[in-house]
């Protein structure tokens, strides 16, 4: 919308905005679209104690418009008095008399004395911001944003940027121009949704500051507060750096969620690792503005001003669910004691989920060291006002102007979708009880837990962005991205908190184990991302679907068992794949597998009352394990297996291919080496014997494979077999007489089973036979 071209309004001029009588003092700037004056205005408002004002004038041609600057003023009613956005005072509609047929919007509202944070960044061009400004300013804004995101259904500013961030008299940082406030847009169905959305984020958002889902609006995700925290890491990001982030590369660079840290200004890793971690590329990984609030917090060793009131909602959402479930709140839900056991339990998890950071190894949750402000007891003086009580909250709504603002259609179908989602029947709580969760808290680490959209706002995923959260877990398990923090499910994705603090909460209650709970979840029966990974895992291992164990455990409903045994695969291929780096002159390195009897890992080690049956231990390591790791245990497990299936076809016409890959006695000399000397050589001259006795995981070098090939054929056609040498009694397989019961007891893939099924000494003259080479 361009403002039409009108006469300024000269000092001293007067006019009436709502019930307040204003006189203009001076005219400040023309915005995108307004014309804006400094004002004089009686009476005073109370809250900002000053007759001081900011007059807000826009024209506007049609009544569509107008509806989309009544949206505006409705924001800042909505957010009147918060400490850190713009306060409204006052404001009028009317028909223009400067140019008939158009409408002017007034919109009186605090003056902000100190002008724009752009302005005072420009002052400080030679001497830039230090940490302690850095974070203050990020402190004050996201509590202004927090203020935005609290409201149910919470409002998306989707314009954050340092030009929208203005300074009062007392130094006050408040975030202004809510013109393209908006509701939750949920991702768009039919093209012409999409060409709308489209248009709508191009009208409303700055280019610099736009979220992936904005730029790919085919991602499935909605436009939501995660949009705003994007803008927020970009916000962070210029006011250390004075320029944005993907400023060079643009778009292509913002899908990604790609770009660098200049060297200079330094700042504070963790302030680097916010950025980084609220640019996620996925939105799901991305902190909400709680979460980023309570880290700025730690950082500046203040306690955290707000409450997180995403994490309270959860937990009255599940007490709700406890509710329909059991038919009652029992009292000893909400005693205090019960709160701290519910803010542990929830807490915990996440300190794992933070991401892996290899290039700099920076982590956002601090464990200890940043315990004390954690615990901070609810600051009234300086907190969201419309989260005080159940009722405010409850009166909240979106108002019914909003409906008539055409951008907000999409908006309206996704509030009812919230409201609809259970949250409108939880405004019953007791604040003071809330209150004490924060009171009572333990003084133990408490981390920072980050919870996804689906937490936050409660609107149900579309199925696109399901299966997008889901393989944004499953990579979160495997990958390791420098660029990209990513959280783990557990936290993010599907189990999601609520789920947690159901699970919490029924133990509390009911002292029932999970598996007699009447309270089903996915996480609780046992379909969790772990057994599902897990699965996943020892599907991978045993190359089959195992369903042989699976109905074992069924029948002898011996969970546990099952838990173990994939523990003790997750530990075998831990320790089997313990890894070598191997540094080729071409820069990537090559992962090798050291392979290690299995046997040495003692069952004993396993700790049984795990939830999934896993060590802690195991679990993290389990996180460690590379594609690349499972690949070459796969790769491994599959020679094997051929092998042994060679073997038992034992089929004579079919010659024996001698070939000089890992038989060392009918290898070419020049290409053969000792597996000692292989060992410790670097990769650059492994050959393709490595190649194929490690793991196809290692690239050789295209020539190199090429030269070595030709060579192994032209030594097949020279080689004369030398005569069995006997085999070291050392070498001998000695089976022990009680070892055949013993498998009989053990659970194992169908796979296993076969191989054990065989004769060994059968095994070994078959393949003493038929590889005469490879026996000693
Ligand atoms: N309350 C205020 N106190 C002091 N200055 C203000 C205030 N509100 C706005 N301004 C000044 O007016 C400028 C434009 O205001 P605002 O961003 O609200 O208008 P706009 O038309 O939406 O502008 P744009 O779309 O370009 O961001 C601000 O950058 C700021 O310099």
């Amino acid at each position: 919308m361009n403002q039409p071209q009108i006469p300024l309004y000269q000092p001293n001029q007067t006019l009436t905005v709502g019930s307040h009588q204003v006189k203009v003092v001076r005219y400040l700037t023309s915005g995108g679209f307004a014309q804006v004056y400094k004002v004089e205005f009686s009476p005073i408002d109370p809250y900002i104690n000053s007759n001081l004002g900011c007059l807000k004038r826009v024209i506007t041609p049609n009544k569509q418009n107008l509806n989309m600057l009544r949206a505006e003023v409705e924001a800042m009613k909505l957010l009147k008095n918060n400490r850190h956005v713009v306060s409204y005072v006052d404001s009028h509609a009317a028909k223009s008399i400067t140019i008939p047929g158009n409408y002017e919007v007034f919109l009186l509202m605090e003056y902000c004395e100190k002008g724009g944070l752009i302005d005072f960044l420009n002052t400080r061009l030679q001497n830039r911001l230090n940490d302690d400004e850095i974070l203050n300013i990020m402190s004050q804004i996201t509590q202004g944003i927090a203020a935005m995101h609290a409201l149910q259904p919470s409002l998306v500013h989707r314009d954050i940027k340092i030009e929208n961030v203005l300074i009062a008299a007392n130094g006050d940082f408040k975030i202004c121009d809510f013109g393209s406030v908006c509701g939750v847009v949920r991702p768009p169905r039919n093209n012409q949704e999409l060409e709308y959305v489209k248009h709508d984020i191009m009208r409303n958002t700055t280019a610099q500051y736009r979220s992936p889902e904005m730029l790919n609006l085919t991602s499935g995700f909605p436009i939501d507060e995660k949009s705003d925290i994007w803008a927020m890491g970009v916000f962070l990001y210029k006011i250390c750096y004075y320029t944005t982030p993907f400023e060079k590369a643009g778009e292509s660079a913002i899908l990604q969620a790609r770009f660098q840290f200049p060297a200079i200004p330094i700042y504070n890793d963790r302030i680097k690792n916010l950025i980084k971690v609220m640019l996620s590329k996925l939105p799901t990984n991305r902190p909400n503005v709680c979460q980023v609030l309570e880290e700025v917090s730690r950082i500046q060793g203040k306690q955290c001003p707000i409450k997180n009131f995403y994490l309270e909602r959860a937990i009255e959402f599940s007490k709700q669910k406890i509710l329909t479930t059991i038919g009652t709140i029992p009292p000893e839900l909400n005693h205090p004691a019960t709160m701290v056991e519910l803010k542990t339990n929830l807490t915990f998890p996440a300190t794992k989920t933070m991401s892996v950071y290899p290039t700099d190894k920076i982590e956002l949750n601090g464990s200890t060291a940043y315990t004390s402000n954690t615990n901070a007891p609810y600051n009234k003086n300086n907190s969201i006002p419309n989260l005080h009580h159940a009722n405010t909250i409850a009166n909240l709504q979106i108002p019914s102007d909003f409906t008539t603002r055409p951008d907000l259609s999409i908006l309206m179908q996704n509030s009812e979708a919230i409201s609809n989602n259970n949250f409108e029947s939880n405004h019953q709580f007791s604040p003071s009880k809330v209150h004490s969760l924060h009171n009572l808290s333990p003084s133990k680490p408490v981390t920072t837990s980050y919870i996804d959209s689906e937490t936050q706002t409660f609107t149900s995923r579309s199925p696109v962005r399901r299966s997008l959260s889901r393989v944004s877990s499953i990579r979160s398990n495997f990958s390791v991205d420098s660029e990209t923090a990513y959280l783990n499910e557990e936290t993010t994705g599907s189990n999601n908190l609520v789920r947690k603090i159901s699970y919490t909460l029924k133990n509390v209650l009911t002292g029932e184990s999970r598996n007699t709970s009447p309270i089903r979840s996915r996480q609780n029966t046992g379909d969790s991302l772990w057994n599902s990974a897990t699965h996943k895992l020892r599907s991978r291992l045993t190359g089959g679907n195992n369903k042989r164990s699976i109905s074992y455990e069924k029948t002898t409903n011996k969970s546990n068992s099952l838990n173990r045994r994939i523990s003790r695969m997750i530990r075998d291929t831990e320790d089997n794949a313990e890894c070598h780096i191997l540094e080729d002159d071409n820069k990537p390195s090559y992962i090798t597998p050291k392979l290690k009897p299995s046997s040495q890992i003692p069952m004993t080690e396993l700790n049984e009352s795990d939830e999934v049956g896993l060590s802690k231990q195991s679990k993290e390591r389990y996180t460690d394990l590379s594609p690349i790791n499972l690949i070459v245990n796969k790769e491994a497990k599959e020679s094997i297996q051929k092998k042994v299936q060679n073997l038992l076809n034992n089929s004579d016409n079919v010659p024996t291919r001698r070939t000089a890959s890992g038989y060392g006695r009918y290898t070419n000399k020049e290409n053969c080496e000792s597996p000692t000397k292989l060992k410790s050589k670097p990769l650059s001259t492994i050959d393709t014997r490595n190649t194929i006795r490690q793991s196809s995981v290692i690239v050789t070098p295209l020539s190199n494979l090429h030269s070595q090939r030709a060579n192994t054929k032209a030594d097949n056609k020279r080689r004369i077999p030398p005569p069995v040498p006997k085999k070291p009694n050392s070498l001998k397989i000695k089976v022990h007489p009680n070892r055949r019961d013993e498998t009989t007891t053990r659970i194992t893939s169908d796979t296993t089973d076969f191989l054990m099924e065989v004769d060994v000494d059968d095994l070994e003259t078959n393949f003493r036979q038929r590889f005469p080479s490879t026996v000693r």
